[in-house]
């Protein structure tokens, strides 16, 4: 078998094997926490919260810029390990390297301000409000994004003094470590920050451990619904982070090369397993034609290979059963009437060594219908859908018809028409004239299934923290007894 348990059974022997998706080969083995080391992980973490949570908020912002410094010095070799788990082109892993150092830096500029209010009363009585840690917060995180899921969640976690237990998708359980080496090296107090390893049943633990205060996951709407459904049973709030399949509305309006960039970014990051993918590109029927054509000349000049090397963009998938699922996907979109314009295959590199590796071939899907499963159901692989429409209302109809609502995205030249779209967008994340860049002082998080609960910018203090609120009586008390 290619990935899973040996005993599942037995869970103190689930032992997983880790595939590295570059060469389809295993390249460790390693054993999951049961529910004795989740239990040490969260009491050492418990500890080491009460050391952290007494720390100034400038205290603990200096050691979250040092973490940041760290990062930055250290970021070819964290990408090196990234693209080495995950598969994605080491280029693009960089960005994601500095998209999470720059999290840990934003964190650490709001740690010192973060504060209440103070409230005048009657008689010269007087209320004030505290924002205070929640504890040790628990973040369990998806195999496409290991480094940055953990930095997101981590950064803002640690900022409102909190401490965390992560537990990284047991696809990709490397660079998580790496973070953790980098914390304690900043000088947080061992075991703030801990990781655990392994897969569903130490999640579960986790979630349902007594002492854990807050669940933030990313991953699939499946597991997410049980994460939330453990989490109701001890009141516990959650963040979650989940799939979607987003609109992306291309109006004939726009500068098509814009566009065009714009749709490749919406598809083609990490092997397009992204969640807010704008993966249903709709274009305005007068410039379909000549959209589909530059977009498909775009997709088939894509390097695949070796994604260590420097000039690839696209390396392989994250396993050999998700590759398989997603070419399932294709095969079902042809069935249905779908026409492939390019890719869609399996793909060998002429590098020998890369044979056994989990290469396809970037997919434009034409011809789309509203109804085809390739439209309505997240692939989380290279796959572009193109649907083409004629009106405004028209397309916001089509475009909201999901259960999802992570993200969207609008090319046109009308200022108006950008702002009247977005508003009648429902998603969490929109896109006016770009795609899939993410500005770490903006909130990122999902409407309807995709989620609730935010990543980033100033409102996720909110999400790692709660609000005392203290009422002081200065005069004698009136009782009405
Ligand atoms: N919204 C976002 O920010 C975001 C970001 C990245 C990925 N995603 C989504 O993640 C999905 C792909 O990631 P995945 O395949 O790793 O998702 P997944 O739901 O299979 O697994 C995510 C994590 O949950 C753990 N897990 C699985 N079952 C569990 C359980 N019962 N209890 C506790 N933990 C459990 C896994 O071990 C893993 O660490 C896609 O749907 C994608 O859209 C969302
Ligand atoms: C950095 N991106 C591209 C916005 C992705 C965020 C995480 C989604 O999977």
């Amino acid at each position: 078998f290619e990935f899973g348990t040996l005993a599942p059974k037995v869970f103190i022997l689930e032992i997983y094997l880790l595939f590295i998706p570059i060469l389809g080969r295993v390249i460790a083995t390693f054993l999951c926490s049961g529910e004795k080391e989740v239990d040490l992980a969260v009491q050492s973490a418990k500890a080491a919260f009460k050391i952290w949570r007494k720390k100034s908020g400038m205290e603990r912002s200096r050691i979250l810029l040092e973490a940041a410094r760290i990062i930055r010095e250290r970021k070819d070799e964290i990408a090196t390990v990234e693209t080495i788990n995950n598969g994605k082109s080491v280029f693009e892993a960089r960005l994601d390297i500095d998209t999470s150092w720059q999290c840990l830096e934003y964190y650490a500029g709001l740690a010192a301000s973060m504060g209440g209010e103070h409230v005048q009363l009657p008689g010269g009585s007087f209320g004030y409000t505290r924002r205070e840690p929640l504890g040790v917060c628990v973040g369990i995180g998806a195999w496409n994004y290991p480094f940055q899921i953990a930095s997101w969640k981590s950064a803002p976690a640690l900022a409102c003094g909190n401490a965390m237990v992560f537990k990284p998708s047991p696809f990709t359980p490397v660079s998580t470590l790496l973070l953790a080496e980098i914390y304690t090296e900043a000088g947080v107090p061992p075991g703030l920050f801990n990781v655990v390893q392994g897969g569903a049943a130490t999640g579960q633990f986790l979630c349902q451990h007594r002492d854990v205060a807050k669940v933030s996951f990313t991953g699939s709407v499946p597991t997410g619904k049980k994460i939330m459904e453990l989490a109701s049973k001890g009141v516990k709030p959650v963040t979650l982070e989940l799939g979607g399949k987003s609109p992306l509305i291309i109006f004939s309006d726009c500068d098509i090369e814009n566009a065009v960039r714009g749709a490749m970014m919406a598809n083609f990051l990490t092997q397009g397993e992204v969640c807010c993918n704008g993966t249903r590109v709709f274009v305005q029927r007068e410039i379909l034609d000549k959209f589909t054509e530059e977009v498909v000349k775009q997709t088939k000049k894509i390097k695949i290979g070796d994604p260590l090397e420097e000039d690839t963009r696209m390396g392989p998938l994250i396993n050999r059963s998700h590759l398989q699922h997603v070419l399932g996907f294709i095969e079902q979109a042809k069935n249905e009437g779908a026409k492939v314009l390019c890719g869609g295959d399996l793909c060998v590199p002429e590098d020998p060594k890369l044979k056994d590796g989990y290469y396809m071939t970037p997919c434009v899907l034409g011809n789309c219908k509203d109804g085809m499963t390739c439209v309505k159901e997240e692939i989380f692989g290279p796959v572009m859908s193109i649907l083409s429409f004629d009106t405004e209302a028209e397309v916001l109809e089509r475009a909201n018809d999901t259960n999802f609502g992570l993200a969207a995205g609008v090319f046109t030249r009308d200022i108006q028409r950008a702002h009247r779209v977005v508003a009648e967008l429902q998603a969490g994340v929109c896109y006016i004239n770009n795609y899939n860049v993410s500005p770490v002082e903006l909130p990122f998080g999902g409407y309807k299934m995709s989620g609730f609960g935010r990543e980033n910018g100033r409102v996720t203090i909110e999400y790692y923290s709660q609000l005392k609120t203290i009422c002081v009586e200065m005069g004698d008390v009136e009782s009405v007894f």
